[in-house]
């Protein structure tokens, strides 16, 4: 059974006049798979990473996650669903300057169901599991860009989610610290989670066993 499933969906802005960011797309993911997506500026990579994680909806079409429909099911349904199953990482690490590591991770899981205690396990488990134990009191801003870029995975993996799902998570690092990222976006889903990964970079791409390219709105397999 595939974990996402797209059928015919659409994504159209009203912009004066109709943008087609996303056009009829029948998309499954499976449990397990690593997915990139490319595609020229402005394709609707986006696009297509903010419906599959429930941060827009489609104009048109059906969205099951894990069997469930999510079109039309409104923001208390979505917000469940991202709350249990998704985490998100972006190219700015949207990290808070002032709290410590392991605090940032604690945030991620706020509004979650956990109470304060095993939400610090989880997110000492969680920077255990990243390599970054040793600098769970340190303030973001004393840490690397690889590093920083680390704590965000551990802040979006803290709250065991099913699927990640990543917007250019290299974009702002050098390329020793991708290498560091990409290789443990590859050692997490060895382990079983599901990942989407946006990415301009071809090598950032090729780490994906299954490759989407997205061209005007457009999604095909490479
Ligand atoms: N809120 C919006 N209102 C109107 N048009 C939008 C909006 N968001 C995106 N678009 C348009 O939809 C299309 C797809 O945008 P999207 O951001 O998904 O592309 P992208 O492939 O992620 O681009 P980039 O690589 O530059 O980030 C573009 O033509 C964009 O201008």
């Amino acid at each position: 059974m595939s974990l996402l499933a797209l059928r015919d969906v659409s994504r159209t802005y009203d912009d004066g006049q109709p943008v087609h960011a996303l056009r009829a797309t029948t998309l499954s993911i499976d449990a397990g798979q690593y997915v990139s997506v490319t595609g020229p500026s402005g394709s609707g990579k986006s696009t297509l990473l903010n419906v599959l994680g429930l941060l827009d909806e489609p104009t048109a079409g059906s969205y099951r996650v894990s069997d469930t429909e999510t079109v039309g099911g409104g923001q208390r349904l979505h917000g469940a669903v991202r709350g249990q199953l998704f985490g998100f990482v972006f190219q700015a690490f949207h990290l808070l300057a002032g709290r410590t590591a392991v605090e940032n991770v604690e945030i991620g899981m706020l509004y979650g169901p956990l109470r304060r205690r095993q939400r610090r396990r989880r997110a000492e488990e969680a920077l255990d599991r990243i390599g970054l134990a040793h600098r769970m009191h340190a303030d973001p801003r004393r840490l690397s860009g690889g590093e920083r870029q680390r704590v965000a995975i551990a802040r979006a993996i803290a709250a065991r989610p099913a699927v990640l799902f990543c917007d250019e998570p290299t974009g702002n690092l050098d390329s020793g610290n991708t290498a560091n990222v990409l290789a443990l976006l590859r050692e997490l889903n060895d382990q079983g989670l599901t990942l989407v990964v946006v990415t301009h970079d071809p090598d950032v791409a090729g780490h994906a066993g299954r490759r989407l390219q997205v061209i005007d709105g457009t999604v095909r397999e490479q």
